[in-house]
């Protein structure tokens, strides 16, 4: 039972019989999809791809208006995660009678809502929304997407779809590090002391925001030419990295509270020493082999071992440093992304983009991304801005709706 909508239309009017794009297939969509793992040559653009239409009553449906990529989708193109997220998309995948493809990859959209589950009290057709996609859901790079409410929040009214695509990954998983892992809030954060290992990609540039915004004090690490990026977003003392020792500079500096790492591997050998010992000082970091773990041994074999790992380095953390050592995730969380539409809106954060493109050019998306260098975000555009297509096709899904009603009843009447 959903407040919904013609489920046999053309995707992109919903007529049923009087679809206006003869060469799409009903009930079909246009998405980048792969279909195998590997590099840049298994993007494939399709229209053929099924509308993901509410099934849930907790579901809300978003016409896709632009969506931003992350290391993430360059992860997964190559089947990094496979395993668990497959299994996590259907428990049933482990006897390997279900297939994850078509794929489609980009985990943040910024778009309007144009259906809802009967259960959805916070969400209406034409609501601009902006979310965070879950790696175990079908992605953004299609012209609909489909999440439950909690994932969902109210766009920032200040940002355009391009601009908002650009934060809602970065975000939550911003919120998660710092908030579940790092312990820091708004209301206890303007006394610490923060170290962002990699201020100058998606997750620092916004992290650096948010930090300000709660009163910390930040630190960066960054390469030379990023020192003007992460200054202007209020940054202030930044550390590069790239001439001279990173560790050797910060450790003549006060010691921290919350160290954020993105970048892992070796910054780990040194930083969890610079972290104020023996008062809850905390190392968080992005850089989690659970995923590769299991996809290389397997999912029992390595979630055990990744535990194991994690156990043993917190134990050692704590008896070397007197400091926790913590994983930080992406977690999906709507009410977190109102509150950073909050801070949006009153001017505290801005979106970082970097490069946009059209969505002909996803796979050019990939490349500029995959050369790394990231300052920002690289956003796709999936549908111009266009506010008359929009209520046209709201417009066209609710008389679809009473028709489909209508005719329920009358049906309902002959039995
Ligand atoms: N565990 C989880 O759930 C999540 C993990 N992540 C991971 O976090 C990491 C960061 O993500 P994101 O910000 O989106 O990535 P980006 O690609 O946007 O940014 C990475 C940034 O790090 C900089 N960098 C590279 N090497 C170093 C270094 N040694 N010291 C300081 N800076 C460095 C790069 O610039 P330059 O090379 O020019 O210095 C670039 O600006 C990725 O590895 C990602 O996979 C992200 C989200 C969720």
């Amino acid at each position: 039972s959903t407040k919904t909508l013609a489920r046999a239309g053309c995707s992109v009017c919903f007529r049923r019989n009087v679809c206006s794009s003869p060469s799409r297939l009903q009930n079909c969509m246009s998405a980048w999809v792969i279909d195998q793992y590997g590099t840049n040559g298994v993007l494939k653009y399709t229209e053929e791809v099924a509308i993901p239409t509410v099934s849930s009553t907790s579901e809300v449906m978003i016409k896709v208006h632009a969506a931003s990529l992350n290391p993430l989708d360059i992860a997964m193109r190559g089947g990094y995660g496979a395993k668990l997220l497959k299994l996590r998309r259907d428990p049933l995948s482990v006897m390997d009678t279900v297939s994850e493809f078509p794929l489609i990859l980009g985990r943040d959209v910024s778009g309007v809502v144009v259906d809802c589950g009967s259960d959805v009290t916070h969400f209406a057709p034409g609501d601009e929304v902006w979310a965070a996609v879950p790696p175990w859901k079908q992605g953004s790079l299609a012209e609909f997407v489909t999440l439950t409410e909690y994932e969902v929040s109210h766009k920032p009214k200040l940002l355009n779809h391009t601009e908002a695509a650009s934060i809602p990954y970065v975000a939550n998983t911003a919120l998660s590090a710092l908030v579940n892992a790092g312990g820091l809030c708004r209301d206890n954060s303007s006394d610490k002391r923060v170290l962002i290992i990699g201020g100058s990609g998606g997750v620092g540039t916004f992290s650096i925001q948010l930090l300000k915004a709660w009163g910390a004090h930040v630190t960066v690490t960054c390469s030379q030419n990023a020192e003007g990026l992460v200054r202007g977003l209020g940054a202030e003392e930044v550390v590069d990295y790239t001439t001279g020792d990173a560790a050797e500079q910060l450790q003549v500096m006060e010691k921290f509270d919350v160290i954020l790492d993105s970048v892992g591997r070796e910054t780990e050998q040194w930083a969890v020493g610079l972290l104020k010992p023996w008062c809850g000082a905390k190392y968080v970091t992005l850089a989690t082999p659970l995923l590769l773990n299991t996809d290389s041994m397997g999912l029992l074999d390595g979630a055990f071992n990744a535990v194991f790992s994690l156990q043993a380095k917190a134990i050692q953390s704590i008896i070397s440093s007197g400091a926790f050592y913590r994983w930080g995730f992406y977690a999906p969380d709507g009410p977190g992304l109102d509150e950073i539409s909050k801070l949006v809106d009153a001017g505290k954060i801005l979106p970082v983009v970097e490069a946009q493109f059209p969505f002909t050019q996803v796979p050019q998306a990939f490349q500029k991304l995959e050369q790394g260098h990231a300052r920002g975000k690289t956003v796709v555009r999936v549908a111009e801005e266009d506010d008359r297509q929009d209520d046209e096709l709201i417009e066209n899904i609710r008389r679809d709706t009473a028709e489909s009603e209508q005719e329920g009843q009358e049906t309902a009447k002959q039995n």
